[in-house]
């Protein structure tokens, strides 16, 4: 089974300023992976580290054992990679069917010369690739809207054609950023049902960075926590919500006192 990640003393830097700090922690294919940690603790840099969007500036990222840190994320599409974010950015003018389908060219057979000459090989990997869309908005509730531009759903129905544009890759190690955030109770409910299916059903490794607690707890095998760009702990996610260090790195010293007291 693929979907391996592991991470080896990832430190990233701007300037003089430190966002990661030697960063390590490994997530087993078929794992689902909580990221947590108070606002600004890296969570979202750490992702970016693991997809291509920025290079760690020491230390090693390694999916299924080969070493990706610095790849493109068209590359680490390869290794089975896809991510959702925190904000998702749709082509609002264009249908959900459309979007969804922007996940795909990693996909295509060939290069871009026949895709531009719309060779009978790329019209039929098209087609079958329309269809999977099609099936994998179905599935995930999403069917009645995709031929809606994006601009008439709402934010959580955004979120929710992310993800079908993310699954279209057929990744095996999936990262989501955030998926809850904005998120009716109900559609919370949903997210969960749907990211538990993706292990079960799929085989997906998922790694989730979430503030949502409730769905932390819910859905993670484990969970790492990150306070100021590095690891605080790892465990479960109730050993996390009773560790006084996570308590403190929350609400702060004084109140993590005032709380015990
Ligand atoms: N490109 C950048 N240049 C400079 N600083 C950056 C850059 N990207 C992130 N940072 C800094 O790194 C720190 C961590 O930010 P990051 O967004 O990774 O945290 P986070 O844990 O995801 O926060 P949140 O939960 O609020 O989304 C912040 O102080 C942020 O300002």
């Amino acid at each position: 089974m693929a979907g391996g990640l592991t991470l080896q003393d990832v430190s990233l830097r701007f300037g003089g300023v430190t966002v990661l700090q030697d960063v390590g922690f490994a997530v087993e294919p078929g794992q689902i992976l909580g990221l947590v940690g108070p606002n600004g603790a890296g969570k979202t840099s750490l992702f970016n580290c693991i997809s291509g969007h920025y290079r760690p500036t020491s230390g090693r990222v390694l999916i299924d054992g080969a070493e990706v840190q610095g790849a493109r994320p068209a590359t680490l599409a390869k290794h089975g990679l896809a991510r959702t974010f925190q904000h998702p950015a749709l082509q609002l003018r264009a249908t959900v069917l459309e979007n969804v389908l922007l996940g795909a060219h990693t996909r295509l057979p060939g290069g871009a010369l026949e895709w531009a000459f719309r060779t009978p090989r790329t019209r039929r990997a098209e087609r079958e690739l329309r269809a999977e869309a099609l099936a994998l908005l179905e599935r995930n509730g999403l069917g009645w809207a995709a031929h809606l531009p994006a601009d008439e759903l709402s934010h959580g129905l955004h979120k929710g054609v992310e993800l079908c544009r993310a699954l279209l890759m057929r990744p095996s190690l999936l990262l989501l950023d955030e998926p809850a955030a904005g998120l009716s109770h109900g559609e919370v409910e949903q997210l969960i049902t749907t990211v538990r299916r993706l292990r079960t059903d799929d085989d997906i490794t998922v790694v989730v960075v979430e503030h949502h607690m409730g769905l932390i707890a819910a859905l993670t095998d484990r969970v790492v926590v990150l306070d100021h760009g590095a690891k605080l702990m790892e465990g479960t996610a109730a050993e996390a919500q009773s560790d006084p260090r996570v308590i403190e790195a929350y609400i702060g010293k004084d109140a993590a006192a005032d709380d015990a007291a």
